[in-house]
């Protein structure tokens, strides 16, 4: 993937922070157009090295008045001025071209977070010719400040319903705006394939690992790794070495399955290791969700180094990478990892296998997959002919509910609709009554979304039949249990996971 050959169509995302600038990096490959994402603050000389058609300024968690807010380098404004390079702003972005040049941007009365509708007040290349004044679109939101005076020059061409001007502070993760911009506005085009990504892929890796290395895959059953065990498997053959950990925060039977579908279609063989009382002993009385993701992410890599060091001791063979199924989110949502260059972002979640790893591993990473976004993967998944199965509703566990819950939703016939589901222990008790006893039980929450790539998330909207169908289910056979309730919020302004 040359940068240099596909110059003529290359999207450069200048990262000022934002959760979503990947996104939009993949969502314009997805249109087979080759996108860049670096650093908003990159020396001016490595913007005109790569000599972009398009630049996008992404959105970022900083306001434009706070000191030391990121900007673009010293002579951008001439440099896309000069060479006709077409710019869009989103959030934090247009704040910052409304700012810089003699515009006015000031903290909104009210915040707008998930999805809102803005209401188009000027027909333009934006909608495509698909939207006329009065039209409304709906968008998702994440942000506080609004521009209140735009630069000479601009327009409004949309506002959201707060009274926001959202000339282009819409996000443009819908895939029209995206593809209007672009191809109808600055005529870029189309012509970079996902299938070539794969086929470099496993040249690296065969470049990376040597000939006498072997190497160790953390094998969770879900599909991420299950794609990057099959990737490895293809580029080094039988020096890969699969494990799954029972870390007891399995579903219900989840150990049972997933070694079974190991066995029965993976063709590869796998070693489980049972370290329930490890991670348990290790998570007792730990609280705070940030504390027991570094805790399972050190237990792990304590699992595959013991792993390591049975291999060398019993079997001769030096283990040097580890293979794990990270993807872009994982990296996006953790704290930024040493070497990445980000620095804007926000800390949303330390992902076990990213921010919880411990500073001092021995076994090198190979993450295949860390920076696609889970339909990428997905993707790769028809692609790998071998692989054994698609997309599947993943999960957490509290095991006897969500195994109720997930299989109500199979019964339903809606499994394939649903990204991902899965049912949350909460830490309270509330008072109930059961067969005419007062009950003072816990709570449980059920969580299903619908996603395309695990960025932003919908809630899904059951049926009041199945909801009630479900609850009655629960409460009569899992003990300890008189209440269930449904998470009806988006990603933003939630998570999908709940820690
Ligand atoms: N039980 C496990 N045994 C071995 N490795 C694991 C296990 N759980 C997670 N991992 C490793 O950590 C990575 C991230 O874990 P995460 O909890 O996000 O997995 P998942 O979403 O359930 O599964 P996957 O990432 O495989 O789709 C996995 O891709 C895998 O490499």
């Amino acid at each position: 993937m040359d940068p240099q050959s596909i110059q003529t169509s290359l999207v450069l995302i200048l990262d000022f922070g934002s959760q979503y600038t990947h996104l939009i990096t993949r969502r314009i490959r997805s249109l087979s157009v080759f996108s860049l994402c670096i650093s908003g603050t990159s020396p001016l000389k490595s913007i005109t090295d790569l000599n972009p058609r398009v630049i996008i300024l992404s959105g970022g968690p900083h306001s434009v008045h706070a000191p030391n807010a990121p900007c673009f380098p010293d002579g951008f404004i001439e440099y896309v001025e000069s060479k006709g390079v077409f710019v869009l702003g989103i959030c934090y972005g247009l704040q910052l071209i409304v700012e810089r040049l003699g515009g006015s941007v000031r903290v909104g009365e009210k915040q707008e977070y998930g999805r809102m509708e803005i209401e188009v007040e000027r027909a333009c290349g934006l909608f495509g010719g698909s939207k006329k004044v009065g039209d409304k679109q709906v968008v998702w939101m994440s942000h506080g400040d609004e521009a209140v005076k735009l630069p000479d020059g601009f327009e409004v061409v949309a506002r959201s319903q707060q009274g926001t001007v959202a000339a282009v502070t819409h996000s443009p993760e819908g895939m029209e705006t995206l593809r209007y911009f672009l191809f109808d506005i600055c005529g870029v085009t189309a012509g970079w394939k996902m299938e070539d990504v794969l086929d470099e892929e496993i040249k690296v890796i065969q470049g990376k690992v040597g000939p006498e290395d072997h190497v160790i895959c953390a094998l969770s059953g879900g599909v991420d790794s299950t794609v990057a065990a099959t990737l490895v498997h293809k580029a080094i053959g039988d020096r890969l070495h699969c494990v799954f950990v029972d870390n007891g925060l399995l579903r219900y039977k989840e150990r049972e399955r997933v070694m079974e579908t190991f066995e029965r279609d993976l063709h590869l063989p796998v070693t489980c290791v049972d370290a329930t009382e490890q991670f348990l002993s290790k998570l007792k009385g730990v609280v705070d969700p940030e504390m027991k993701r570094k805790i399972i992410g050190k237990e792990f890599i304590c699992i595959f180094d013991d792993f390591a060091q049975h291999l060398e001791r019993d079997l001769g063979k030096i283990a040097v990478y580890l293979v794990q199924g990270t993807l872009y989110p994982d990296v996006i949502e953790s704290c930024p990892p040493p070497g990445s260059g980000r620095t804007h972002s926000h800390t949303i979640k330390s992902h076990h296998n990213v921010g919880g790893l411990p500073k001092d591993m021995k076994l090198k990473l190979i993450e295949p997959l860390k920076l696609l976004f889970k339909d990428e993967c997905e993707f790769w998944v028809m692609l790998l002919k071998e692989m054994p199965w698609r997309s599947s509703v993943r999960s957490c566990n509290i095991f006897q509910v969500d195994e109720i819950f997930i299989q109500s939703i199979k019964d339903a016939g809606i499994y394939d609709s649903i990204w991902q589901a899965f049912a949350v222990f909460l830490p309270i008790r509330s008072v109930g009554v059961q067969g005419d006893q007062r009950t003072h039980s816990h709570v449980v929450a059920l969580r299903a979304v619908t996603s395309q790539d695990g960025m932003t998330a919908d809630w899904y909207n059951f049926e009041h039949k199945f909801l009630d169908d479900v609850a009655r289910k629960i409460c009569n056979s899992v003990r300890g249990v008189n209440r269930v309730v449904q998470d009806i919020t988006s990603k933003p302004p939630s998570t999908i996971e709940w820690e």
